[in-house]
């Protein structure tokens, strides 16, 4: 099977990328980074698929910088929705299925509970509308396709909330987290294990298209998420900040954030039998 994988440098390419130079799965990988191919030059995806003929492609690219993109529609929608389109449109072309992945912020935050799969978006934010757009195209396209919306992606590089804590909570004398805005945390580990399992029954003649959320079971808000670092960072003597919770309002950024973005993910569980660890136990293993 030969596998094209875009977004190799970020979180969850290099983590798939990771996996499949680890895994038994008998594969040949195309994988791309920016240079290579270019997500948001319109003719250089036909190109590259029909220049690597690819039998399953897996797009965790993504303009992913969240209040930049209030600023910046035009590349967020590029990226996020326009490539997407022109991923699917090229897979269903060739008959092969895409694996992408979307977002927790597709939704407004307003229920109260866990988001199902047949709850309606409406993104708060230019990020969430465009990566929204991005899984409208792919289920217009007609391919055959697995969206993945997890939430709160960190690893050990990259750009991400966990690195960015252990720097302030390392540096600083007290730092200020919100205790509003409650979702789950994914390492990108996990989500490449996911991935490796997807293909694996993919490789055994199954497969269900459809959106899937995909993260770890258990909610937490933003401040819990950092206890959690600073537990991680005080067994480590690293420790130097206190840590307090504020509201999202002492916080002011140019995206707005849902305040509720936990998903349920009993689908991911039914249809693929995809076993879900708990957020706690998953930040121990991963990280
Ligand atoms: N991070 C998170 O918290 C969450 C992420 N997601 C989704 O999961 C997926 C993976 O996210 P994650 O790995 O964290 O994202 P990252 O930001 O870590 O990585 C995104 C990658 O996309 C690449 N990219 C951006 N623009 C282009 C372009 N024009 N052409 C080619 N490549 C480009 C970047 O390249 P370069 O390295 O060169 O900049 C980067 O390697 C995305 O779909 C994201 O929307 C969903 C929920 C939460
Ligand atoms: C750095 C920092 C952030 N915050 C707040 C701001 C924000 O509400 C929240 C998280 O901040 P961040 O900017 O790290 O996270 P953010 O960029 O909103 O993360 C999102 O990224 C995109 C790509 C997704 O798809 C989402 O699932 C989600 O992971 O924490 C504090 O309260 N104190 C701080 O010191
Ligand atoms: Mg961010």
């Amino acid at each position: 099977m030969k596998i094209l994988l875009t977004g190799i440098n970020g979180q969850v390419g290099a983590a798939i990328q990771q996996a499949l130079s680890r895994s038994t799965l008998p594969h040949e990988l195309i994988a791309l980074d920016r240079h290579r191919l270019d997500l948001s030059e319109s003719t250089s995806i036909e190109r590259a698929l029909d220049a690597h003929q690819p039998d399953i492609i897996i797009n965790p690219a993504a303009y992913t910088a969240v209040d930049q993109a209030e600023s910046d529609q035009d590349a967020a929608f590029a990226i996020n929705a326009i490539a997407p389109k022109q991923l699917a449109e090229g897979a269903a072309r060739l008959g092969i299925p895409l694996i992408h992945f979307s977002t927790d912020y597709v939704f407004n935050g307003s229920k109260q509970g866990a988001w199902l799969e047949s709850d309606t978006p409406q993104p708060l934010n230019v990020y969430g509308a465009s990566k929204l757009a991005g899984e409208q195209a792919i289920a217009a396209s007609g391919c055959a396709h697995v969206i993945l919306r997890t939430s709160w992606v960190y690893s050990g590089g990259g750009k991400n909330f966990y690195l960015t804590m252990r720097r302030l909570l390392s540096q600083r004398d007290a730092v200020n987290v919100v205790d509003d805005q409650f979702g789950t945390p994914t390492p990108a580990g996990w989500l490449a294990e996911v991935v490796l399992q997807l293909l694996d029954r993919w490789q055994a003649g199954q497969w269900h298209s459809g959106i899937y959320h995909c993260t770890p079971t258990g909610v937490t808000h933003w401040l819990g998420f950092a206890e959690a670092i600073a537990a991680q960072l005080a067994s480590e003597q690293r420790l130097t900040a206190k840590l307090s919770g504020i509201p999202s309002s002492d916080y002011p950024t140019p995206a707005q954030r849902p305040a509720n973005s936990q998903l349920c993910c009993n689908k991911l569980r039914g249809t693929w039998a995809i076993a879900l660890p708990d957020w706690q136990s998953a930040f121990t293993t991963y990280l």
